[in-house]
C-alpha cells in the first residue's frame, strides 16, 4: 500500500495530464480515502511509522531509505529520490534532504541507547542532489555528552558528497514526550 502510494506521489508530481484525468484521479483517491477512514486507529496501532523493516518506517512522507550495514556505531544504505521529491532543475527539494537525515541519524541515535529526539539537525549542501540517481547514505555516532549524542551523515553520488549533515540528539527525561 504505501510502495503504491509512494508510486502515485511520483507519478503524480510528474504528470501533466487533461482536465478530464484530473478528475476521475481525485475522485478515485477520495474513494479510496473514504475507505480507509473507518479503520483510523490510535498512534500506537496505525502501521504506518512503526515498520522499522520498511525504507522510512513505512511513512511515504520520508524519503525510502533502504539499510544495507546497521548496528550502534553506523548505517549504510541508499536512496533515490523519486520525482516527488523535485525541488527544481533536475534538483531534490531542499526539504527533503534533511527528512531522510532525520530518519536515518534519529534511528542510529536510538539503536541500542535510551530514547533521544532532535536537538538540531545542521545540514550542508554541497552540490545539487539529483533526482532519480542512487545516492549512498552514512551515518555515524560521533561522540556522546552527557544526554547529548551528537551524529554525523552523508549523502554521496558516486565519490562526490553531495549533502553532509551533523545532528545532535538529547536523551529524553523521564515523563518527556
Ligand atoms: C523520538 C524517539 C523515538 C524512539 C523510537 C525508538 C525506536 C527506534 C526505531 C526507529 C526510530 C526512528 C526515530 C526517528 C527519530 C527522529 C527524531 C526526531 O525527529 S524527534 C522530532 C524533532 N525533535 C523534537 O521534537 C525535539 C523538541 N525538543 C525537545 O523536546 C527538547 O528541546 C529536548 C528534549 C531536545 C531537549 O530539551 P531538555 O529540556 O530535555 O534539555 P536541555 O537542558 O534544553 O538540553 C540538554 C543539553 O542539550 C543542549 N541543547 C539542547 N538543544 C540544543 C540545540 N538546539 N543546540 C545546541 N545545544 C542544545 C543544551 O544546551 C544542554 O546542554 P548542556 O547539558 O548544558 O551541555
Amino acid at each position: 500500500m504505501i510502495e503504491a502510494l509512494r508510486l502515485l506521489q511520483a507519478r503524480m508530481t510528474g504528470a501533466g495530464p487533461p482536465p478530464e484525468t484530473v478528475t476521475e484521479t481525485a475522485e478515485t483517491l477520495e474513494k479510496l480515502a473514504a475507505a480507509l477512514e473507518p479503520f483510523t486507529v490510535p498512534e500506537a496501532a496505525q502501521i504506518v511509522g512503526h515498520r522499522t523493516d520498511l525504507p522510512g518506517r513505512g511513512q511515504a512522507m520520508a524519503p525510502p531509505v533502504h539499510i544495507e550495514e546497521w548496528d550502534e556505531e553506523h548505517v549504510l544504505g541508499h536512496v533515490t529520490f523519486s520525482r516527488f521529491y523535485l525541488g527544481g532543475n533536475g534538483a531534490v527539494h531542499g526539504g527533503a534532504i534533511p527528512l531522510a537525515f532525520d530518519e536515518v541519524m534519529g534511528r542510529l541515535a536510538n539503536t541500542g541507547r535510551p530514547r533521544a529526539r532532535t536537538a538540531y539537525l545542521h545540514v550542508n549542501y554541497r552540490k545539487i542532489t539529483p533526482v532519480g540517481s542512487r545516492l549512498r547514505v552514512e551515518a555515524r555516532f560521533e561522540r556522546e555528552e552527557g544526554r547529548k549524542r551528537i551524529l554525523a551523515g552523508a549523502l554521496v553520488d558516486g565519490e562526490t558528497v553531495v549533502a553532509d549533515a551533523e545532528g545532535l540528539f538529547v536523551t529524553l527525561k523521564p515523563g518527556q514526550p
